[in-house]
């Protein structure tokens, strides 16, 4: 078909594409058609083209062409017409028969086609029959499914129409839905302004975390400084030790030089008096002497006048020549003994004259003496004055320094976190025989300890070791900063861990009666009381408030209770631990006392230690078996500045640690032990799970951890004393008290942090 196709077109194109060539056709036919011109006239016929047929319609034409001409006679140019014409209809009938080929060709090949065609026709026939036979298999399967559809098409309609019925109920529930939308949207809102004002707040946290991030760095820089510093005191401290030394010897020879000084002073003074009182007496003498010698004077000049008179007597004796020389004799001798006395007089006159010029002389020595010795004493005193304020300064600058050490050290410690540990050792007792042993030198010196068991040594280092000679005010000077820092509005927790009789009892509470043996918790009140006072003075006022409480097998004990008999009825609601969002810990119904003075504080430990007593009777025969609480909270506020400050300090007694086997208990007594080593352990796994930094602290695995749950958190100044028996059949226990103490010593629990804030802003 294409063929036939391109070959009309072919012919069309010739045509087409040959102007010239059809014009001249065309004036061709047009003058074969016209034929107007005269024969005689007419120039040959030009050579004969082939005539083009274009399509049906040139063949048309052809056939209804008309003969031209009026003239009927013509035969000439008609038979010339029809001559034409009949060329023409050849060409005509050529063109067809090629037409005709054209189109046979063009069938024979639509014919294999249409063979090919055909038969592609049946095997799309025979595709459909197979198509028809499956898609007869698969209406069938239809079918089925369609029955089972329509099964399923019931059981939805009655699902739909529950799920209608559910419908209707959710609508009503959407209803309450939209209703509580509404408010939700309303809370929303709310929310979103919260969320604002939060979103706010956490950008001024940020802003502040920066700000503390910034602090941290300056603080650790700050600590940096502060170490060198330390260092720097340290050396500053053996320094000043040493010019102490020095100062105290050199006081001590002042002192010395003074007593001698004093004592010449007080000889020559005593000299003094005496030069005086012989001066008196030399003066008194000198008066007697200078009156005996006027009287001698007057005897002598009686005495002259006299032996004027008896020489007169006896000129006139003689002259009277009436006298015996007996007479004359006698009067020789009174006069000649008369002389004598005269000049024995004199000469005592002289003596004692030179006596008093020696007296004069000694009196005027004495007197430069004393005022050289007042003169020089004076200077003495200057010297020691200065000496001993020199002294008094350089005492002042150790404990300054001591304090600046301690505080540093304090600091240092609550950048690092740690809880702090320190170890005591009891004394031995009677019979008993120590294992225990101390570095003498080194940087552990102090803070050291060494055990001896089955042959093999074991070490430790903790923050402080006190061995058996430590006294209890050794003990407290150290915890002493701990104790202050309650005051200034941190929370304080020390505890005593260790086996029973180890003397954690001596340590916290020892004997409050006696100045030597108090323990740690009367004289840290004793301390607060009179911090508080002093610190009155710059306007602070403090308000303390005093519990005590014992727990025994998960049970609390109000120590500090009057009416004990009221109070067993307690039943289940008694004593309920809460926490408020302060960190505030309340026990219902127990006992809260306002401490205002001293005396009170001693009138309540006595009445917690009877209490305890008769607990031990009641319940547990040892004070070992229970964990004893004290709580003293510190409110404060200072009137000046507003500011206010809370803190807490717990000192807590621990039930002995001893392990199960070492205790050899069954029965009851099993139940406790367990109960004891249950609320050790959960102590401790709270201390190593804050260590830790765990998601979940189990504080609520024991009541003894629950009270103290805002105690050991991280903001909280924590303190183990671990007190240890130094006899040999308990170093095995001892050794698991350090083992556990130093664990608990390595853990981290945080900085602590002070609770503090402005009266206005509650
Ligand atoms: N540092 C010490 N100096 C003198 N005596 C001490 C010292 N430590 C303990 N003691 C004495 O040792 C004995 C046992 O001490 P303490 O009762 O304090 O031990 P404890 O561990 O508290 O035992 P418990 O839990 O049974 O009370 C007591 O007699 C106590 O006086």
């Amino acid at each position: 078909m294409s063929s036939a196709r391109g070959a009309r077109s072919g012919m069309l194109h010739h045509k087409e594409n040959n102007p010239a060539e059809g014009q001249a056709g065309k004036r061709q036919r047009t003058a074969a058609g016209t034929g107007r011109q005269p024969l005689a006239s007419a120039p040959p016929p030009p050579p004969e083209e082939p005539m083009v047929f274009a399509g049906r319609e040139d063949v048309d034409a052809l056939l209804t062409e008309k003969m031209k001409g009026k003239n009927k006679m013509d035969y000439k140019g008609k038979s010339e017409q029809m001559m034409e014409y009949i060329k023409k209809l050849r060409a005509c009938i050529k063109w067809l028969l090629e037409r005709e080929d054209a189109n046979l060709a063009e069938i024979g090949k639509l014919s294999g086609l249409l063979e090919s065609a055909e038969k592609q026709h049946s095997e799309i026939v025979a595709e459909l029959k197979n198509s028809i036979e499956e898609t007869k298999s698969i209406n069938e399967e239809l079918q089925k499914q369609y029955a089972s559809l329509q099964q399923t098409l019931k059981m939805v309609e009655a699902e739909k129409m529950d799920a209608l019925r559910a419908l209707g109920d959710e609508k009503e529930a959407r209803m309450d839905v939209e209703s509580s939308k509404n408010e939700i949207l309303e809370d929303l809102k709310k929310a979103k302004l919260e969320e604002k004002r939060l979103n706010d707040q956490i950008k001024m946290l940020q802003d502040t975390n920066r700000r503390l991030q910034e602090y941290n760095t300056s603080l650790q820089q700050y600590n940096c400084n502060l170490q060198a510093d330390t260092t720097k005191n340290s050396e500053t401290i053996a320094k000043l030790q040493k010019e102490k030394n020095t100062m105290v010897e050199t006081m001590n020879g002042l002192k010395d030089h003074a007593n001698s000084v004093k004592m010449q002073l007080d000889l020559a003074k005593s000299l003094q008096n005496e030069a005086a009182k012989q001066k008196n007496d030399l003066l008194k003498e000198v008066e007697g002497l200078r009156m005996e010698l006027q009287h001698v004077r007057e005897d002598r000049d009686s005495k002259s006048a006299q032996v004027d008179s008896l020489m007169f007597e006896i000129g006139t004796y003689k002259e009277m020549t009436g006298k015996t020389v007996m007479d004359l004799d006698s009067a020789m001798i009174r006069t000649s003994a008369l002389e004598e006395t005269c000049s024995s007089q004199r000469e005592t006159i002289r003596t004692l004259e030179i006596k008093l010029a020696a007296a004069d002389e000694r009196l005027k020595r004495s007197d430069l003496t004393a005022s050289e010795t007042m003169t020089e004493f004076e200077n003495q005193k200057k010297l020691l004055e200065s000496a001993l304020s020199r002294l008094e300064e350089a005492e002042q600058q150790i404990l300054d320094g001591e304090k600046l050490r301690k505080k540093l050290h304090n600091t240092i410690l609550e950048l690092k976190g740690n809880i702090r540990v320190f170890c005591r050792v009891r004394p031995l007792l009677p019979n008993e025989s120590g294992a225990v042993s101390y570095p003498k030198s080194g940087e552990n010196l102090g803070r050291g300890i060494e055990l001896i068991h089955n042959a093999q040594a074991y070490s430790f280092t903790f923050d402080k070791v006190f061995d058996h000679s430590a006294s209890q005010q050794d003990v407290f000077i150290e915890i002493s900063q701990l104790v202050q820092s309650a005051l200034d509005g941190y929370k304080v927790c020390i505890f005593a861990y260790g086996q029973t009789g180890s003397g954690k009892t001596y340590t916290m509470m020892g004997n409050p009666e006696l100045d030597d043996k108090k323990g740690l918790i009367p004289r840290s009140l004793e301390q607060i009381f009179q911090a508080s006072q002093s610190l009155n003075s710059q306007g602070w006022k403090y308000k303390m408030q005093a519990s005590m409480l014992e727990i025994y097998n998960e049970t609390i004990r109000d120590l500090l209770v009057t009416n004990r008999i009221n109070s067993q009825d307690g039943g289940s609601s008694k004593y309920n631990i809460k926490h408020d969002a302060n960190g505030n810990t309340n026990v219902s119904d127990l006992t809260v006392v306002d401490v205002i003075s001293i005396n009170e504080v001693s009138s309540l430990l006595r009445r917690a230690a009877q209490s305890r007593s008769v607990g031990r009777t009641q319940m547990n025969e040892e004070s070992s078996r229970s964990h004893c609480v004290f709580t003293l909270r510190i409110f404060g506020v200072n009137e000046g500045t507003d500011q206010q400050v809370q803190g807490v300090l717990n000192l807590i007694d621990l039930a002995g640690s001893e392990r199960l086997n070492k205790s050899g208990a069954t029965g009851d007594r099993l139940k406790e032990t367990q109960a004891i080593n249950k609320s050790l352990s959960c102590l401790s796994d709270v201390i190593f799970s804050i260590a830790k930094k765990d998601e979940h602290v189990p504080f609520r695995n024991s009541k003894l951890t629950y009270l103290l749950q805002p105690c050991l958190g991280g903001d909280s100044k924590t303190l183990m004393f671990v007190n240890l028996s130094p006899e040999v059949s308990s170093t095995g226990e001892s050794i698991c008290s350090l083992r556990f103490a130093a664990r608990v010593n390595s853990c981290e629990i945080g900085i602590p942090r002070r609770q503090t804030q402005m009266r206005n802003s509650q």
